[in-house]
C-alpha cells in the first residue's frame, strides 16, 4: 500500500510545487516513522512480554519468528519495498537529508509533530489558496487531489492506528495465552509429582508388607535345625507359603494398577497432544484471520473497514475465548487419568472432526465474505471515486461560476458569453445532474447490496452462534464424561484401597496366628532339647553297635566263605572221585557190555561225527544239530525241527576225535584177527561223511586200514618167538555191481564163487593176493588200491568214492612149539556213501553209480533187518556187497560198523537215517565169536 502510495507521490511530482511536495514527503516521512516505529516497539513489548516467562522463549521466539515468516511477510515486504523505494529513488531520499539539514524555515520531519505541520500546511495553504485565488491559473486545480490524497493517507493513519491497537489486543491475548499454557504446564507438573508421590507411597506400603512377610518367612536358627521333627513347622511353613500365594497376588494387582496407570498417562499424553494440535489449528486460524485483517486494514474505507475489523476482531475473540475455553478443557482433562480412555477418544475425535468441519464451514463462510466484501468495497470505492469527481467538478464549476459572477464590468459580456454559453453549461448540468441521479441509484443498488450483505452476514453470525451453541453442548459433554471418569477413577481408588487395607488386615492376622504358632513351637523346642541329647547318646551307641556289627558280619562272612570254599574244595574232591568212580563204572559197564557183546555176538556199533569244515558250508549260518555227551560216550543228540533226538551206541566219538583214537578203539578187534577171528570192520555214512577218511585217512594222519597192518605187524613182531606169521592183503572193489581187484593192473572183473575146498566158504577165483612181509610193503600196497579205486567229484564231495572198497588181511599163523595154525580175516570195508541224487547233482554215469550205491545198502539194510530178526533165509546174495560180506557178517564173525554222520543242519535227514540203520544194526546178534584155529594134527574152533 505503502509502495503504491510512493509511486502515486512519484507520479504526482509533476503537479505539484516544493512546499506541496514537502509537506507531502513529511507526512510519508511521518507515516513510515509512526508504521514502523510502531512495530519495532510492538516487537520490543512482546519480546519483553515473553522475555517475563524465561521457559517461553524459545518457544515463543519461534512463533514470533514464523509470524514474521508467514503472518508478517507483507509489513517486512513492505519495509523493503519502502527502503527500495528510498534507495531507488535516490535523489528524494537526498532532498528528504537537504530538508532535513535545512530545518530552518520547513518543519522538523523527525520531530514528533510532522502530522501538526502537516496539518497546519494543509490550513496555510487553504488560506494562501484563497488568497491568491484570483492569481491563481487552471494549473492550481492539481492541488485537491494532493488533498484528496492526503485526506486518504489520513484516514489511512487512522485506521493504521486502530489496527495497531487491535494488534496489541491480540498481542496481549497471546501474552494471555502464553501465560496460561505456562500456568497449565506448572499444574501438569505438580500433578504429576503428586502422582509420583502416591506411586512412591503406594511402593512402600507394599516394600514393607512384603518386608513383613519376609520377616515372617526367615526361621529362628534354633527351629531350622529341628523343623523337620515337628508339625508345627510344616503349618508355619504353609502359612507361609500362603503369605507369599497373597504377596504374589498383591503384586499382580500392583502390576496391574502400574500397567492401569501407565496407559492413562499415555491416553492423557495422547489428549494432551490432540487439544495441543486443535489450539494450533485455531492458532493458524487466528492466524488467517488477523491476515484477512490485514488485508482489510490495508484497503481503503474508512467505516466499512472499521466495521469489518470489529466483526473480525469478535470473531477473533470468540475464536480466543473458544480457544481458552478448550485450554480449560485441556487443563483440567490433562488432571484426570482416563479409564474410559477409548469412549473418551472416541468422542474427542468426533468433536475435533465436528469442529474441523465447523471451522472449514467458518472458513469458507469467512472466504466468501471477504470476498463480498472485497467486491462491495471496490464498488464503493468506485462510487465513491466518481462522486468525489462529480462534487469535485460541481465544486469547480460553481467556484468558476462565483468567479464569473464576482467580475461586475464583464459581466454584461461575460453575461453575454455566459447566456452565450449557459446553455451548454446548463446542458453539462443537466447532463451532471443525470449522471449524478444515475450514480445515486447505483449507490442505492450498492446500499441494497451492502444491506443484502450485511444481512447475509448476520446470517452467517447465526450459523456461527449455533455452531458455538453446539461447541458449547459439546463442552458439556465433555464436562459430564469427565464427572463421570472422575466418579469412575474415585470408585477404582477406593476399590484399590480396600483391598490393600484387607490385604494388609488379612497379612497382619496370618502374621499374630504365626507368632503365636512361633511361640508354641518356641515353648516345646525348649522342652525338646533333653529328649535330642539322650537320641543322640543312643545314636551314638546304635552307631558304635552298627561298627562293631559291620566288623563282626565282615568276619562271619569271612568264616562263611573260608567254610563254603572249604566245604567246596571238599566237594569237589568228592566230586572227582565220584566222577571218576563214575568214568569207572561206566568203563566196566562197557567192558562188560563188550563182553556181552562178545558173548552175544553183536555187531558193535561206533558212531563219528564228522567236523565241521569250510567246504562243507554251502549254506551260510548253518547251525550244529548232532551233539555229544563228554559224560556218556555211547549217547548222540540229534535236533531235528525243535525237537532233540537221543541215539544209544557202543561208542560216539566228537568231532574232535582223532584217528588214533578211533583206532584205539577197535584196536582189541585187530588183534583178535591174530588170534584167528573173522573180523570186520566196515565205516557206513552218507556220501561225504568221512568213511574213506575213517578208513584209509590221509597220508599225514592215516586211518584204520594202515593202523591196523600196522598194528599186526607190531604184534607178529612182538610174538616172533613163539609164532610165525604169513600176512596176505587182497583189494577189490564193487563198482556198479561189478568186483574189481584194486591190485591188478588190468582191472580185470571178477565174480564171487564159493571155495571149492568144501568149507563153504567164499571166494573171488582170480584176485590177486599178495603177501607182505613188512609194513612198508603193505603201503605201497594200499597206495596202490587206493589210485584204482574209482572217485569223482559231487555237489557233496569232491573226491567221492564210487564203489565199496574192501581191504582183505588174512593172518595166517603157525605156533613154533606146538606147531598149530591159526587163519584171521580182517576184512576192512569202506562203503560208498548213501546219497540223495537230488542233493548230490549226480547224472548219467553218476546217476548210475548212486543207484547202484543206494541199491546195494538197501541190501545191506535188508540184510541187517533179516539178522536181526533172526530169520532162517539172510539175503546176501541181493547184491554183490551182501554176497562179499557174507562171511563178515554170518555167525563168529566180530563186526564193527563204523557209523559216519555230518553234524550240520543240512544233512539231518540223512543223519538220522544213518543213527536209525545203525540202531538196528546195533541189535543183531551174529553169535559168539568163533576162533579158526588148527591144531598140529587138524582144524579146531
Ligand atoms: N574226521 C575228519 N577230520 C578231517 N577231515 C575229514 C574228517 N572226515 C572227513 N574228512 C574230509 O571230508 C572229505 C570227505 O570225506 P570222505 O571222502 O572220507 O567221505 P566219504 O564218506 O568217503 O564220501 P564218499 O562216500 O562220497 O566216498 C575228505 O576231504 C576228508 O578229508
Amino acid at each position: 500500500m505503502l509502495y503504491v502510495v510512493i509511486e502515486f507521490s512519484c507520479h504526482l511530482q509533476g503537479f505539484l510545487d516544493g512546499v506541496e511536495m514537502y509537506a507531502f514527503y513529511s507526512l510519508l516521512v511521518y507515516i513510515f516513522y509512526t508504521v514502523f516505529k510502531k512495530e519495532e516497539e510492538e516487537e520490543e513489548a512482546l519480546e519483553g512480554a515473553y522475555g517475563a516467562s524465561s521457559d517461553e522463549r524459545g518457544a515463543v521466539s519461534m512463533e514470533t519468528g514464523s509470524r514474521r515468516r508467514n503472518g508478517h511477510t507483507p509489513k517486512m515486504g513492505k519495509k523493503a519495498s519502502v527502503r527500495h523505494g528510498e534507495s531507488s529513488s535516490s535523489s528524494d531520499s537526498d532532498e528528504m537529508s537537504l530538508s532535513d539539514e535545512d530545518g530552518e524555515d520547513g518543519p522538523d520531519i523527525p520531530a514528533c509533530t510532522p502530522l501538526a505541520a502537516f496539518l497546519s500546511f494543509k490550513q496555510e495553504s487553504e488560506r494562501r489558496r484563497a488568497s491568491q485565488v484570483q492569481l491563481e491559473t487552471t494549473g492550481k486545480l492539481s492541488e485537491s487531489p494532493l488533498v484528496a490524497v492526503m485526506s486518504h493517507l489520513l484516514s489511512f493513519l487512522e485506521q493504521y492506528s486502530h489496527f495497531q491497537q487491535l494488534q496489541q489486543q491480540v498481542d496481549q491475548y497471546r501474552v494471555q495465552l502464553k501465560r496460561h499454557r505456562v500456568q497449565h504446564r506448572r499444574q501438569m507438573k505438580a500433578l504429576r509429582a503428586s502422582y509420583r508421590q502416591r506411586l512412591m507411597d503406594k511402593n512402600s506400603i507394599i516394600s514393607s508388607l512384603e518386608e513383613a512377610i519376609n520377616q515372617q518367612q526367615t526361621p529362628s536358627p534354633l527351629s531350622e535345625g529341628e523343623s523337620s521333627s515337628h508339625g508345627g513347622v510344616h503349618r508355619l511353613v504353609e502359612s507361609l507359603y500362603g503369605l507369599q500365594g497373597e504377596r504374589s497376588k498383591l503384586r499382580g494387582e500392583l502390576h496391574l494398577l502400574h500397567s492401569q496407570l501407565e496407559q492413562q498417562d499415555k491416553d492423557r499424553h495422547s489428549r494432551i497432544q490432540a487439544f495441543q494440535q486443535q489450539i494450533d489449528e485455531l492458532k493458524t486460524c487466528i492466524e488467517e484471520r488477523e491476515e484477512e485483517l490485514t488485508r482489510l486494514r490495508t484497503a481503503t474505507g474508512a467505516t466499512d473497514s472499521e466495521k469489518r475489523v470489529m466483526c473480525l476482531t469478535a470473531e477473533n475473540d470468540s475464536l480466543k475465548q473458544s480457544l481458552g475455553v478448550t485450554q480449560g478443557l485441556l487443563q483440567q482433562l490433562s488432571t484426570i487419568p482416563s479409564q474410559s480412555s477409548s469412549m473418551l477418544i472416541k468422542e474427542n475425535e468426533n468433536l475435533r472432526c465436528r469442529v474441523q468441519q465447523l471451522e472449514m464451514s467458518l472458513q469458507q463462510r469467512a472466504e466468501q465474505l471477504s470476498q463480498l466484501e472485497r467486491q462491495s468495497e471496490q464498488s464503493e470505492w468506485r462510487r465513491g471515486e466518481e462522486l468525489r469527481k462529480r462534487e469535485d467538478r460541481v465544486r469547480e464549476l460553481q467556484l468558476e461560476l462565483d468567479r464569473e459572477r464576482g467580475k461586475e464590468p464583464v459581466v454584461k459580456y461575460v453575461t453575454k458569453t455566459v447566456e452565450v454559453e449557459s446553455p451548454a453549461t446548463l446542458k453539462h448540468l443537466t447532463k451532471a445532474k443525470q449522471r449524478n441521479e444515475m450514480l445515486s441509484e447505483k449507490l442505492s443498488n450498492q446500499n441494497e447490496r451492502c444491506k443484502q450483505l450485511e444481512e447475509h452476514i448476520r446470517k452467517s453470525d447465526e450459523y456461527s452462534c449455533n455452531l458455538q451453541h453446539k461447541i458449547a453442548a459439546y463442552e458439556r459433554e465433555i464436562s459430564k464424561l469427565r464427572e463421570e471418569l472422575l466418579k469412575e477413577i474415585g470408585h477404582l481408588e477406593e476399590k484399590k484401597e480396600e483391598a490393600v487395607k484387607a490385604a494388609a488386615n488379612c497379612s497382619a492376622e496370618h502374621f499374630q496366628d504365626l507368632q503365636e504358632q512361633f511361640f508354641s513351637l518356641q515353648k516345646r523346642l525348649t522342652s525338646l532339647p533333653p529328649t535330642l541329647r539322650s537320641m543322640k547318646t543312643d545314636y551314638t551307641s546304635l552307631r558304635s553297635q552298627i561298627r562293631n556289627f559291620s566288623d563282626f558280619y565282615g568276619s562271619a562272612i569271612n568264616d562263611a566263605k573260608k567254610q563254603i570254599s572249604a566245604v567246596i574244595s571238599e566237594m569237589s574232591e568228592a566230586n572227582k572221585d565220584l566222577l571218576e568212580k563214575y568214568r569207572k563204572e561206566v568203563a566196566l559197564r562197557r567192558k562188560y557190555h563188550e563182553q556181552l557183546v562178545e558173548l552175544k555176538g553183536n555187531i558193535r556199533v561206533l558212531c563219528r561225527v564228522k567236523p565241521v569244515l569250510k567246504e562243507d558250508q554251502h549254506e551260510e549260518g548253518q547251525s550244529v544239530v548232532v551233539t555229544t555227551d563228554s559224560n556218556n560216550e555211547s549217547s548222540l543228540n540229534v535236533l531235528n525241527k525243535g525237537k532233540g533226538r537221543i541215539f544209544e551206541l557202543d561208542k560216539v566219538f566228537h568231532p574232535q576225535a582223532t584217528q588214533e583214537e578211533v583206532f584205539q578203539e577197535i584196536e582189541p578187534l585187530v588183534t583178535s584177527c591174530i588170534d584167528g577171528y573173522q573180523v570186520c570192520i566196515f565205516a557206513y555214512g552218507q556220501t561225504g561223511s568221512g568213511k574213506t577218511y575213517t578208513m584209509e585217512g590221509s597220508v599225514e594222519n592215516p586211518g584204520i586200514n594202515q593202523r591196523a597192518l600196522k598194528q599186526l605187524f607190531n604184534v607178529i613182531e612182538e610174538r616172533k618167538d613163539m609164532w610165525s606169521y604169513n600176512i596176505t592183503v587182497s583189494s577189490v572193489e564193487i563198482y556198479n555191481e561189478v568186483l574189481r581187484d584194486l591190485l591188478s593192473k588190468d582191472g580185470e572183473k571178477l565174480d564171487i564163487k564159493i571155495n571149492p575146498d568144501g568149507t563153504g566158504q567164499l571166494h573171488v577165483p582170480g584176485l590177486r593176493v599178495i603177501e607182505v612181509k613188512s609194513f612198508q610193503h603193505i603201503k605201497k600196497i594200499l597206495a596202490q588200491a587206493r589210485r584204482n579205486r574209482i572217485t569223482f567229484g559231487t555237489q557233496m564231495n569232491q573226491h567221492s568214492s564210487r564203489s565199496h572198497a574192501l581191504l582183505c588181511i588174512t593172518v595166517q599163523g603157525t605156533d613154533l612149539a606146538s606147531g598149530s595154525k591159526t587163519t584171521g580175516k580182517l576184512n576192512l570195508v569202506d562203503l560208498a556213501g548213501s546219497e540223495r541224487v537230488w542233493k548230490s547233482g549226480a547224472e548219467g554215469e553218476r546217476l548210475k553209480e548212486a543207484q547202484n550205491i543206494n541199491r546195494s545198502l538197501l541190501a545191506l539194510g535188508d540184510v541187517i533187518q533179516a539178522l536181526r530178526a533172526r530169520q532162517t533165509h539172510i539175503p546176501f546174495r541181493n547184491s554183490r556187497l551182501t554176497y562179499l560180506l557174507q562171511d563178515s557178517l554170518g555167525k563168529g564173525s566180530k563186526t564193527v560198523m563204523v557209523v559216519q554222520v555230518s553234524a550240520l543242519e543240512s544233512n539231518v535227514g540223512e543223519t538220522l537215517c544213518s543213527l536209525k540203520f545203525a540202531q538196528r544194526v546195533c541189535k543183531v546178534e551174529l553169535g559168539p565169536a568163533a576162533r579158526k584155529i588148527e591144531s598140529g594134527g587138524g582144524q579146531c574152533d
